[in-house]
């Protein structure tokens, strides 16, 4: 790709439809926000499970954020240290310390990122003030279906009634709906980087919903921070192994979207592999276009739904899109490949799990949620390398 190309891709993207989103050089960095004594004008914030992967990501994010200023954090076994001790990354940001759930109060907070374990994490927000705005990173709310939840993650939903008022939260496909919410479930990592190519491919019947395979990659931050055997330095490094091959729990959270999408069921395969990169998802989806579609009706109808959308990019024609090139940012990067199997297509899409996987699409979430222009805080270039 040329450096031309590279700029146009980044910075000057038409944003015809989406007049709310700032561009970078009217961003105002003013002064780190994270502060407990918050302005009045701030929103202030708690980040629920901020010792963990996902909370800590958000804090750093959260640094460069104009608006939202931390009022409380919480953690579980590390709850009463200070942040600069769990994460020396963030030491130097004037955070409030670590507290339990049971000790947080909140009548001074608005809104709260949620990034607890999911099972923990519905009697948690079923017994927080009804005042906030939540987005809930953990997969709690995602499926509509309390059976199917109950089904896929072990055990009875303890908040259905709170169920019903969740909304999903994939930000380019429903934001409309995410900014009357109260509730947003926050979708996993790998349904983002599947559903965001697919949603608009079915949504225009250019593929079949019948022979969707998808391969997917993660790095080991997409597990979380608490120590487990499979996730040891032994374990994980110089190799690569499947998991949750035909039971993967976020099957069913895809298969959800995508039938959105379609208007009827869809059944895919999905198969991920944990790889030894810290942080970094690829999902390649194999997929068969409709009678008399060609490769290039695939690429004219993704350019088109995304043209506006700052985080969602098609790479130019032939060009591989990388994890090392979403690494730190809030983009996902896709294209599409012809197969060598006349009729069949090649998706390639990566993103940074913790980021638009995570913390970074929770940050555009709440950004809706509270009328601030979508892409506040999250204006970072990938790390590259
Ligand atoms: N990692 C990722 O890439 C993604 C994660 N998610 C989801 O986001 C959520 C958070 O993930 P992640 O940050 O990776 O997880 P971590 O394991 O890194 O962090 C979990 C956090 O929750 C706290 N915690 C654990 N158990 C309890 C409990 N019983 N009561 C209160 N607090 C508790 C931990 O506190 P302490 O450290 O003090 O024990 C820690 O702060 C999960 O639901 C995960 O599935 C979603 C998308 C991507
Ligand atoms: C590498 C790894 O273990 N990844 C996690 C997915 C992370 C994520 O998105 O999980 P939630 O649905 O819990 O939010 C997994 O496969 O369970």
């Amino acid at each position: 790709m040329s450096a031309t190309a590279f700029r146009s891709i980044f910075f000057n993207r038409p944003r015809s439809s989406n007049k709310d989103l700032i561009k970078p050089q009217n961003v105002k960095l003013s002064p780190i926000k994270c502060s407990i004594k918050s302005s009045q004008n701030n929103v202030r914030v708690g980040v629920l499970g901020a010792s963990g992967y996902t909370g800590s990501e958000i804090l750093r994010l959260l640094a460069n954020h104009p608006q939202f200023g931390v009022a409380l954090m919480t953690a579980d076994r590390k709850a009463g240290q200070a942040i600069s001790s769990v994460f020396p990354h963030l030491g130097t940001q004037d955070l409030p310390d670590l507290i339990a759930i049971k000790d947080a109060n909140f009548s001074d907070v608005d809104a709260v990122f949620c990034c607890l374990p999911h099972g923990t994490t519905q009697e948690i927000i079923k017994g927080l003030p009804k005042h906030l705005k939540i987005v809930d990173l953990s997969a709690d709310f995602r499926l509509r279906d309390v059976s199917e939840y109950e089904e896929w993650y072990g055990q009875p939903h303890r908040a259905p009634d709170l169920q019903k008022e969740a909304i999903y939260g994939l930000t380019e496909v429903l934001r409309e709906e995410i900014k009357n919410a109260r509730l947003v479930a926050n979708p996993g990592c790998y349904p983002t980087s599947i559903q965001l190519p697919l949603v608009p491919l079915i949504k225009a019947n250019l593929i079949q919903t019948t022979n969707i395979i998808v391969d997917a990659k993660s790095g080991v931050s997409g597990a979380g921070r608490s120590a487990k055997e499979n996730l040891l330095f032994t374990e994980v490094t110089e190799g690569m192994s499947s998991y949750g091959v035909t039971r993967h729990r976020h099957a069913p959270e895809i298969e959800q979207g995508l039938a959105d999408a379609a208007g009827s069921k869809v059944t895919i395969s999905f198969t991920p592999h944990l790889i030894p990169m810290s942080r970094g998802m690829q999902s390649t989806i194999y997929v068969e276009m409709a009678p008399g579609v060609r490769i290039d009706d695939l690429r004219h109808q993704l350019q088109l739904s995304y043209e506006d959308e700052e985080f969602v990019v098609l790479l130019e024609n032939g060009v591989i899109p990388r994890t090392h090139s979403v690494k730190g940012s809030n983009y996902c990067l896709f294209n599409v490949f012809p197969d060598r199997i006349p009729g069949r297509a090649i998706i390639i899409s990566v993103i940074d799990n913790l980021v638009k996987g995570a913390s970074g699409q929770a940050l555009q979430n709440l950004n809706l949620i509270m009328g601030f222009p979508e892409n506040l805080g999250l204006q970072y270039l990938p790390l590259f390398p």
